[in-house]
């Protein structure tokens, strides 16, 4: 077995261990000591292993569930969970199954489970072995798993969906979660031209986006800066202030910063805030990348002065919208800071509203699934700012789809809206102006 191989599948499996048994991000854990000495491409193959291996995990357990007389602790389910996984996406099993079992031998807590590791995915990888008529291109074992329904999110999260947006709708959420994420791109300039150069679709709503992507920093036109990566519905919010060159933009929640390079990219004199320097520092290089300008501040959105003609108010919030690609979030996280962070946003608008010029206007979004996040947190703006209202036209855009709107005046998009072009990342927005 090459070492790589090995290597990269410890890691995913500690990755696992940190996400499922610790709670942790797994982007926290992709920074830190896990990937530490590992080449660049073991680091790209443990991350794809885990973010599969969670996206799957449910349909994983109940493959493996008649084979286990009780559950076995974490850190051996993951390493199972793991396997089944990349026995199913077509993993040589000789190969994926002695990887395990060394992994099992290797580890304090695991090593007396070894033979149970072994045993277990001998009769999994048996399976294979079926009948199966040589001109289907799918082994037995992934036609199993994608019988099995998609995986369900959990229900702190599950419950307040089916509530907002219904049943079906959060079954083709699941599905669109299971089904991952195409990468998008954001032109600097001409967005018809990148799409050719890069081979990718151009979006209706100007957004290039590519399935197979490979190596970003490959593409044509990465040196010179000619886009970035931003989910279709990312995009959005800033193309829904209409920004002309010179306007005074305040991006308050700035990092990593696609949003600061449109508005920069428009012509605007940008200031974008954020509280995090490590995180100001991908500000810097993806500037430094675009050739573009912006003044960077490391600071609290609550703490920052002045007036400004435009403002982006991208919130902390709970990410739900972007399950699809950090398929850890539901694991790692309970529910339990949201109401921390709806106070937060609400008074970040508060905020935000006393630096907007008398006819400036300010588009407040997040990346939530949830409306309390989203349209509920407009509503309640507008009960405590008389003089506030919704700009509804601000969503006359290329490519916006009537039924992405909503009843306040903003844009609601979920992962399921466009299943068939490869759907988007949920998020609300909505363009707030002052009256009087
Ligand atoms: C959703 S992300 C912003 C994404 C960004 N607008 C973009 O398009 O790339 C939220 C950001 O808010 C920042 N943040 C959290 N609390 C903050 C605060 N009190 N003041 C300023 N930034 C804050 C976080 O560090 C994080 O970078």
């Amino acid at each position: 077995m090459s070492q790589e191989g090995l290597q990269a599948r410890k890691a995913a499996v500690r990755l696992l261990n940190g996400v499922l048994g610790e709670g942790r991000a797994l982007a926290d854990l992709l920074r830190g000591p896990i990937l530490e000495r590992l080449s660049p491409e073991e680091r790209a193959r443990a991350q794809r292993l885990a973010t599969e291996t969670l996206r799957r995990m449910e349909q994983a357990d109940r493959l493996l569930k008649p084979h286990l007389r009780k559950p076995p602790p974490t850190g051996v389910r993951n390493i199972l969970r793991l396997a089944v996984v990349e026995l199913a996406q077509g993993g040589a099993d000789h190969g994926v199954v002695n990887a395990a079992v060394t992994i099992a031998a290797h580890g304090k807590r695991t090593g007396h489970f070894r033979g149970l590791v072994n045993a277990v995915l001998r009769k999994i990888a048996a399976t294979e072995d079926g009948d199966s008529a040589p001109e289907v291109d799918v082994s037995p074992l992934a036609a199993e798993m994608a019988r099995l329904r998609s995986p369900r999110l959990p229900r702190w999260l599950r419950d307040p969906l089916k509530e907002a947006w219904g049943a079906p709708a959060v079954a083709a959420m699941e599905a669109a979660h299971l089904a991952g994420a195409p990468l998008d791109l954001t032109a600097k300039g001409d967005a018809e031209e990148l799409a050719r150069a890069t081979g990718g679709e151009l979006l209706p709503t100007g957004s290039v986006r590519l399935s197979d992507p490979g190596r970003i920093s490959a593409l044509p036109g990465y040196d010179e800066g000619a886009f970035w990566v931003q989910d279709a519905a990312a995009a959005l919010p800033v193309r829904m202030l209409r920004l002309t060159p010179g306007e005074r933009v305040l991006d308050l929640c700035a990092a990593p910063g696609g949003k600061t390079l449109q508005a920069a990219a428009a012509g605007a004199d940008v200031t974008a805030v954020d509280i995090s320097e490590p995180r100001i520092a991908r500000i810097t290089e993806n500037l430094a990348r675009t050739g573009l300008t912006a003044e960077l501040v490391v600071g609290d959105a609550l703490e920052q002065a002045g007036q400004y003609d435009a403002i982006i108010l991208d919130a902390p919030c709970s990410a739900t919208g972007t399950i699809r690609r950090h398929p850890d979030l539901p694991h790692a996280r309970q529910g339990e800071a949201i109401s921390g962070l709806i106070a937060l946003q609400a008074e970040m608008i508060d905020h935000a509203l006393t630096l907007l010029a008398p006819v400036g206007r300010m588009v407040f979004c997040t990346c939530s699934l949830l409306p309390d996040e989203g349209e509920v947190q407009v509503e309640e703006a507008l009960a405590r700012h008389p003089g506030l209202r919704v700009d509804p036209a601000a969503r006359d855009l290329p490519g916006v789809a009537p039924e992405w709107h909503s009843a306040e005046g903003g844009l609601r998009l979920r992962p399921d809206v466009w299943a068939e072009r490869g759907g988007m990342d949920g998020f609300y927005m909505a363009v707030l102006v002052k009256t009087a």
